[in-house]
Order: structure tokens, then sequence, then C-alpha cells
């Protein structure tokens, strides 16, 4: 039989040295898997304690900082920024064997597989020595949990493309609502309401994570903002032929259409009075049943409803239909507006850049400075990913070469000088935290002091300051 090949990871056994990889290596060459590399992860500050072969036979020697190996969380820490950056783009399959090590370090193996942060197919093994012959023997580990973690990591591989959100969020506000998403779309036949500000990627989140963890594929999507409201019913709902003037065609209808999967009211509080009323009776109970237009029999459809809103709760239960908006306050998720998610703003940069990014001579990854990072961090970001995709935009257009920094500089000049949100819109004393508006109120003085006396040197001496304090304070926060 021929045999396959494979990347092994596996801890360094402080207890029984060496012998472990290399029985692992064995026993897994008797079940046809021949290993060409091996990650051996070793505590830093242990190497001394590292056989001499494996330095001999090329293998990759990790060393992870741990301040305690029995701690699940930093062992986990240092697993996903040291260890599984060397897995992307892998080549065959991956093995580990989880048996070395502390019982946390074990146990973090299993975490990371049910996680999905582990490529597909990756096969979990426990070698020992043999009670009875003492022959060194390795087992399959059966730990086939999934959870909704996995199913996400699932779906980005099949998509790798498109960009979206990290199903472990840094920030707290982030994590929480990711938390809430998975375990409301889960439940069966409950409406799920999404809230969040413009370009929070609700729309995104919907026909990814949500369709996923419904276990939906079908997702349709209807923009409520922009349907006309003579005919919103008979989109819908159908009609049948003749149902009213201009009806020459029978139609299905939206709701029809959705049928298996979810049906998406995006802006739901742009839809129509009457169509409102008539989808609370269609959702308010099981069996969802609904007549189309013209037409003297119901139907049904098996169908969830998704909505989504950028307006504040109290807000929307002025807009909606009351019995609407009864029906749809049960399952309510708040996706955060990045300015609450500060922690993750490098990879949804990093994501945008990525997914924006269509010439060849642009970095794959995203770029990142001091300039950058205080912008991002300090920012008000009132349009969210949009804002990110502005900036993606101004640094492409202004990309210089090989030295970037000149033409990020420029972008992040031209990208604070216009926002998103209108200057009404805020407040003259800035928003957020008290950090936040100095940032803005500093920004808001550099840029008038460069207009009022010309030039930057000019600028920084009518003030006192030096030019440099004074360029870096127009790029933080918002005009
Ligand atoms: N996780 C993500 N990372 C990077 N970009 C994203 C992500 N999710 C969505 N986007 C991009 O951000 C933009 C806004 O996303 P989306 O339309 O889903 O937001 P939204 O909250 O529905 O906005 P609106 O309320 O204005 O419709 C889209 O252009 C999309 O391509």
């Amino acid at each position: 039989m021929s045999c396959r090949t494979g990347t092994l990871l596996c801890w360094h056994s402080e207890r029984a040295g060496g012998e472990v990889l290399e029985n692992a290596i064995k026993a897994l060459r008797n079940r046809h898997v021949d290993i060409e590399r091996v990650l051996y992860l070793v505590q830093a500050g242990r190497e001394r304690a590292v056989p001499a072969f494996v330095e001999r036979a090329g293998i990759e020697l990790v060393e992870i900082p741990l301040d305690d190996p029995t701690l699940h969380a930093g062992i986990y820490k240092q697993v996903c920024s040291l260890v599984l950056p060397r897995l992307r783009g892998l080549e065959g399959s991956l093995h580990i064997n989880v048996s070395p090590g502390t019982p946390a370090m074990h146990s973090v193996w299993l975490i990371l597989h049910a996680g999905g942060a582990l490529p597909d197919g990756t096969k979990l093994w426990s070698s020992q020595l043999s009670r009875e012959t003492r022959r060194p023997r390795i087992d399959p580990v059966d730990f086939s949990i999934t959870t909704y973690l996995a199913e996400i990591h699932r779906f980005a591989r099949c998509e790798p493309g498109l960009a979206v959100y990290e199903p472990q969020a840094r920030s707290a506000a982030r994590h929480v609502a990711f938390d809430h998403l998975a375990r409301y779309a889960r439940v069966i036949g409950a409406p799920l309401l999404i809230l969040g500000e413009r370009g929070t990627g609700k729309t995104r989140l919907v026909e990814t994570f949500v369709a996923t963890l419904k276990e939906r594929k079908k997702v349709v999507t209807v923009p409520c903002g922009g349907l006309d409201s003579a005919l919103v019913e008979s989109l819908l709902f159908g009609h049948h032929k003749g149902a009213f003037t201009g009806a020459a065609v029978d139609r299905l209808g939206l709701l029809a259409e959705a049928d298996g999967g979810i049906l998406f009211l995006d802006e739901v509080q742009d839809l129509p009075q009457a169509a409102q009323r008539k989808l609370v009776r269609v959702f308010q109970d099981r069996q969802r049943r609904y007549r189309p237009l013209g037409s003297d029999r119901e139907k049904t459809v098996d169908v969830e409803l998704v909505c989504a809103s950028n307006l504040p709760v109290a807000e929307l239960r002025g807009r909606l239909d009351t019995d609407l908006f009864d029906r749809l306050s049960h399952l309510v998720v708040t996706v955060p507006p990045l300015r609450e998610c500060r922690e993750d703003i490098k990879e949804d940069w990093g994501r945008v850049w990525r997914e924006i990014r269509q010439r060849e001579d642009l970095p794959e990854d995203a770029p990142w400075s001091r300039d950058l990072e205080q912008a991002l961090r300090s920012h008000m970001l009132r349009g969210n990913l949009r804002d990110l995709q502005r900036l993606a935009v101004l640094c492409m257009a202004w990309w210089s070469s090989p030295d970037p920094s000149p033409g990020i500089r420029e972008a992040l000049i031209q990208w604070e000088r216009f926002t998103l949100t209108p200057e009404h819109e805020s407040s003259a004393h800035g928003e957020g935290s008290r950090t936040e508006r100095i940032h803005w109120f500093r920004a808001r003085l550099a840029r008038w002091a460069k207009e009022q006396y010309g030039t930057w040197a000019a600028a920084a001496d009518a003030l006192g300051c030096d030019e440099k304090t004074l360029r870096q304070d127009s790029i933080y926060g918002k005009v």
C-alpha cells in the first residue's frame, strides 16, 4: 500500500525525551503515513533538553515561551501566534501527536481542532508504548466535536476571496456579539434581528455566518430601502396572472424563492407598513402560511427570517409595525462599531486590504506603520468598514515604491480631509472617550493652522511646536 505524506506536530516530552517522537514517526509509518516534516515544539529555555538527533534530522524546532505550562490560555495564545502561521499553505496532511506535554498542552490541540483552526482533514493521534508488547503504538483520537467556530472557518476556507470577520474576535464587544449571534442563529424558527451602524458588515454576516450557523445555504436578501411600495407585496408574496393591472404573468415571489433558506430583510424599517402587517401573519406560527396576490389558496414555505437595521433599537421600534417589532425583538444582536473593537482593527484592516487589492504590484498583506496604527486607533470610523475601504483605496492610489511611507502619509491626509459622517453629526467637542476627543481636537487645530499659515513649517512656528508634531496631529481623529 502506498504511503501518504504529512507533517507531524509534537511537543517535546520532558519525561520520555526524543523517543516519543521517533516512536510516533515509526508507528505512523506502520499506518502508511510517511512523515516528511516535523514541527517539534519545545518550551523556550528548555532547548538543551532536546535530543541531538532533532538537529541532525533537520527537524524544525519551535521554541514556545510559556510562563506556566499548565495554563491553557497561555499555551493556546502562543500556539496560535507561533505555530498556526507555519501551517499556512501546508502541503500534504497534518498529524498531531497529542500525547506529549502537559495535560493543558494536550487539550489545546483538541480545542484548536474543535474550533476549526487546523487545516481540513487534520488527524489527531495518541502515542504510547503498548503495555503487552512494549512496542510503540499510535491510535487515532476520535474527537469529532464541531463548533460554530469550526463551521465558520470552513466557510472562510471555501470562499477565500470574501472578507469575513475572524470568529475569535480580540475585542470584548465583538466577542460578545458573535457569541450571541452563534446562540441565537441556532434557534430554529425564531426571527433574528441584527442591529449595527452602517458598514459594520451586517449584510455579509448574515450571508455568511448566519447562513452557516443556520445550516441554510440559500439566502434571499431583500434591500427594503429600494423597494417600490406599489409592487412590494407582489414582489414578496408573488401574484397570479391578472391579479392587478399589469400582472401579465404569474410571479413566484421572494418568500417562495427563499423556501428552504433564509429570507433576509435588510433595512427592515424601510418595508412599507402594509407589507409589514402581512409578514407578521406569515411569521406568527411555524407554518409560514401566506396567500399570493390574486390567489384564493394559501401556500406554505419553510423559511427562516432574519432582519437587519442600522437604526438604534428605540428608533426602530418607532418605525416598525408594533406586532412586527414584538416578533423581531426576541433575539437581537448588535454588531459593535469598529471604534469599540480597536483590538481587532489591525485584522480588520488586513482583511479589507486583501479584499480590495487587485494590482499585483501591491503587497498581499496590508501595509502597517506607526502612522497607520495611530490613525486607525484614534479615528472615529463612523463609516466603519467603509472607512477602512476608503483608506485602502487611497493608499493604493498614492502607493509609492520602493518606500511606501510618503504615499501612505498622503493617503492618510486625504482620508482625514473627508469623512463619511457629515460634519453636523459630530458635536463641537468631538465624540467618544476623552482621548478620542483630544485627538479629534488636535487634528482640527493642526489642519486649521496649516490652512491659516500656508505651510506646516509656518503653522508650527505660529503655534510654537515642531512641524513633525503638527503633521502627526493632522492625521489623527476625525475632522
Ligand atoms: N468582515 C469584513 N471584513 C472586511 N470587509 C468586510 C467585512 N464584512 C463586510 N465587508 C465589506 O464592508 C462593506 C460593508 O459591509 P456590509 O454591507 O455587510 O455592511 P452593513 O452593515 O450591512 O452596511 P449597511 O448597513 O450600510 O448596508 C462591504 O463592502 C463588504 O464588502
